[in-house]
């Protein structure tokens, strides 16, 4: 598969927001991040190309520490230089999902500087993450909430378990969403709903969450416990439905539809003829050809 060299930089070699050209130190911001420890972000790579990404601090409902920041980012380092990845779920430890900021950090840091450095490093992180060349899913049990519920907006899917919610909280704690939860919900459920769920810190359970677009599927709750397929399994088989095939191609269908998501029309277009030369001719290409497929 040839590399694809395409006319958008921003997309497919810098994932990032904000740089040294916008004042910012990613360095600078990750010593400060490092003083606040706890948990963890832990990263399995499967041989399905399917990757699980864990949010770990369960004493702390998975709430995000600041070496727990730090650690999201190189693992999402990690996941982008993963070349045989297909696709990623990232779930919460302990069936529960993340409680946004750990308060403890938030308290510690709140003159408004450090806060929006925190924020423009977890923007930076979440919008890399987004644009990952892998197809990503929210698996949300129990809560998501303020930083939880911007996490899931920076997956391409959300699941959710019956009984679990996603919450932007933001407005009872006098804030607004700044890990870019906001602007990726307009784009999710359109503003008006956007302004209902931030307005009315609307707790959004399985039923809402389909209803206005923002979650993509609910687990199946089986009673018999024995039989029951855990809420991975479920996502597993969920995403496997559109992981099917090499990884080149996969790849490549998420990044024409980041680029057709994210770019103007004329950029979309000559970054899609890139990206479509990096497999026409390819092997899965060839071999199609050679096999004559009929799709019925
Ligand atoms: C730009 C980002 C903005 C933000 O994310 S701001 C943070 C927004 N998140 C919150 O305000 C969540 C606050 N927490 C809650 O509402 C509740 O703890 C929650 C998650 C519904 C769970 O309720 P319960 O099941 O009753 O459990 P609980 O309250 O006893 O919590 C268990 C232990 O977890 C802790 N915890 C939960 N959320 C936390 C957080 N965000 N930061 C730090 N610690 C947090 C909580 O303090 C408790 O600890 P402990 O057992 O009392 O030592």
């Amino acid at each position: 598969y040839g590399s694809v060299s395409t006319s958008s930089p921003i997309l497919f070699c810098s994932g990032s927001v904000y740089s040294s050209i916008h004042g910012f130190s990613q360095e600078e911001i990750k010593e400060k991040l490092l003083a606040f420890p706890g948990g963890s972000i832990d990263l399995l790579k499967q041989d399905s190309g399917i990757a699980v990404l864990t949010i770990n601090n369960p004493p702390r409902m998975n709430a995000f520490s600041g070496a727990m920041m730090v650690d999201l980012e190189e693992k999402v380092t990690q996941l982008e230089n993963w070349t045989d990845g297909k696709g990623v779920i990232v779930q919460g430890a302990a069936q529960t999902f993340c409680s946004g900021s750990d308060l403890n950090a938030v308290r510690a840091m709140s003159n408004s500087q450090d806060g929006m450095k925190m924020c423009m490093f977890m923007q930076n992180t979440l919008t890399r993450l987004l644009r990952l060349p892998l197809i990503s899913v929210a698996l949300v049990e129990g809560n998501a909430l303020g930083g939880g519920a911007e996490l899931t907006t920076a997956c391409d899917f959300r699941l959710m378990a019956s009984g679990s919610v996603i919450q932007f909280v933001h407005k009872h704690m006098g804030l607004v969403p700044g890990w870019g939860g906001a602007a990726r919900l307009v784009t999710l459920v359109g503003s008006r709903n956007a302004l209902k769920l931030l307005g009315g810190a609307v707790k959004v359970d399985s039923e809402l969450g389909v209803h206005i677009g923002l979650a993509d599927g609910v687990l199946k709750v089986d009673l018999d416990a024995a039989r029951a397929e855990t809420g991975l399994q479920q996502a597993e088989s969920w995403l496997s439905q559109y992981t099917k095939g090499p990884a080149p191609v996969i790849k490549a269908v998420k990044k024409v539809v980041l680029s057709g998501r994210e770019l103007s029309l004329s950029d979309a277009l000559r970054t899609e003829k890139d990206i479509f030369g990096s497999v026409w001719g390819g092997p899965a290409n060839l071999q199609a050809l050679a096999s004559k497929s009929k799709h019925k």
